[in-house]
């Protein structure tokens, strides 16, 4: 990919292009000036808009490029600073679509509309300017790029072999996540990266790397998006195959927790034989990782040292943290007393960073998390980090299915049946791991639980700024693991 990433394959080279040159009947572009304006309250608004929670005080266009041009469309890409009050800047990718105007599905995604005063240079038409990442012919657009090598300041490589065809069109998936996704062709997955963390994303760096061990646990990767942002290479995006067929994690275990509230039977929704599968599946990554990209050992001080900054970090956020403060230090503490092995790992393992195919289990997004810098999300880490984030989110699918029941004798029974669910399916998914591994996560039960709580308390930072209504969920384990 880059020098930075020395043993990556290199891009192919671009073959004829298929984007068709600008044509004089193109719609007008909106100024810098429109363009901020909008953004500032557009931004905001957006699931993806990882600055919630803060006071947004200005935005920037850092960049803009004009990527492709047809006869009613312009796709336009921006990466665009936005100022906080209080906190350092976030920059963000939005790729815009400007046409006369947009059908009525398109409607949603609007941003902004000129009437075409204010422009310089003279006179000019009025424009509508659009999320571009809810239209197929954007997505097709920028697919296009990929498989014929765009050149300019935003690059677009296919990784040798890669074989990708023009003239596909897609679709974004439902659920928006931290990044926005989409299908192009029922073939591939093609992700752009909302928050541009500078630097080379592990999401494309580990999959190069799996793709080397062969594993068979994760999508083949088949190109890339980059552009050098305040003068360091930046991932800006990927494009994999897109696992057919595939259902998530998440959604397979709220099924089984559902049938078994539903039945008021644990036999109703066993989860165990996949959760063993699923342990099998992430040591296997665990070890592919190992080998291709190496060991090290750290001193459990600076891991501990690590998650008590977190605490600290999130006791202005979290209401009511700083009530379990005492406990969850000494939780922390016991941990500090071994050396840690570490590696690459996923950094941001749950249950919807797996999808189960009818043969095996497939791990997707390696990003790490997305809060984290670059360079924190590179670090090498414990194995059982990845373990401990698996092992919360068995006990989120669970306990999303209880969080909004009325408070009453009903919950309480629901609550200890989905509790014992989490425990059985928990125990099958360490018992997998340690199978495929030889090595049991729960031979350090210290260091394992500090990294569930170092999980519990991302996820209390999080749901108290994305999800209010679900922060009792990691609330409650932080109160259950303080308490041994
Ligand atoms: N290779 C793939 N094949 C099929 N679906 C995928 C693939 N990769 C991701 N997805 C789907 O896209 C969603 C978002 O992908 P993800 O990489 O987790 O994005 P984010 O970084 O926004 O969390 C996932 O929840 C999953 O449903
Ligand atoms: O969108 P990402 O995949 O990058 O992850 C972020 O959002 C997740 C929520 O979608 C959040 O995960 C938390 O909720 C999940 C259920 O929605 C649950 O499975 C996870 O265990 C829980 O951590 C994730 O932490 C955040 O980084």
């Amino acid at each position: 990919m880059s020098s930075s990433t020395p043993s990556a394959p290199e891009p192919s080279t671009p073959a004829e292009s298929a984007i068709p040159e600008p044509e004089a009947t193109a719609p007008a572009s909106p100024t810098d000036a429109e363009l901020t304006a909008a953004l500032g309250s557009w931004l905001p608004e957006q699931r993806w808009f990882s600055a919630k929670g803060h006071t947004v005080t200005g935005v920037d266009v850092l960049t803009r490029e004009t990527l492709a041009t047809t006869a009613d469309l312009t796709l336009v890409h921006l990466l665009v600073e936005v100022h906080l009050e209080g906190a350092d800047s976030q920059v963000f990718q939005v790729p815009v679509g400007v046409r006369a105007e947009v059908d009525e599905d398109l409607e949603p995604a609007v941003l902004l509309r000129t009437d075409g005063a204010g422009g310089q240079g003279g006179a000019r038409s009025g424009c509508v300017v659009y999320d571009g990442l809810r239209d197929p012919s954007v997505i097709g657009l920028l697919s296009d790029l990929l498989a014929t090598g765009g050149t300019g300041d935003v690059r677009f490589l296919a990784v040798p072999g890669a074989d990708l065809p023009t003239g596909l069109s897609g679709r974004v998936l439902g659920a928006e996540q931290s990044n926005t996704s989409v299908v192009v062709g029922d073939r591939f997955l093609l992700k752009l990266f909302r928050r541009v963390a500078v630097g080379v994303n592990p999401d494309v760096e580990l999959h190069q790397a799996l793709g080397r061990a062969e594993s068979a646990h994760v999508a083949t990767l088949r190109g890339w998006i980059e552009a050098d942002v305040r003068h360091d290479e930046t991932t800006l995006g990927m494009m994999q195959d897109f696992v057919a067929g595939a259902s998530e994690g998440w959604t397979a275990a709220l099924e089984a927790v559902d049938a078994v509230l539903a039945a008021g039977d644990l036999g109703a929704g066993d989860f165990t034989g996949e959760a063993r599968s699923l342990g099998g599946a992430v040591a296997s990554v665990h070890r592919d990782l190992a080998r291709v990209l190496g060991t090290s050992i750290a001193p459990a001080a600076e891991t501990t040292a690590a998650i008590s900054a977190r605490v600290e970090s999130a006791l202005p956020v979290v209401e009511g943290l700083d009530a379990a403060l005492p406990r969850v230090r000494a939780l922390i503490e016991a941990a500090g007393e071994t050396a840690v092995d570490t590696q690459r790992i996923h950094g941001d393992l749950h249950l919807g960073q797996v999808l189960r195919t009818p043969d095996l289990w497939v791990l997707i997004d390696f990003e790490g998390e997305p809060s984290r810098s670059v360079d924190e999300r590179r670090t090498p880490d414990s194995p059982l980090r990845d373990v401990a984030g698996m092992v919360r989110s068995v006990d989120y699918a669970a306990m999303s299915r209880v969080v909004d029941l009325p408070d009453d004798a009903e919950r309480v029974a629901a609550e200890r049946l989905a509790r014992e669910w989490v425990d059985r399916t928990v125990t099958a998914f360490l018992d997998g791991y340690a199978e495929e591994a030889g090595r049991d996560p729960r031979e350090n039960l210290a260091l394992l639980r500090a990294y569930e709580l170092d999980k519990a308390v991302y996820e209390a930072v999080y749901e108290a700024r994305n999800r209010p209504g679900w922060l009792s969920i990691p609330m409650h384990a932080i109160e259950r693991l303080a308490d041994g």
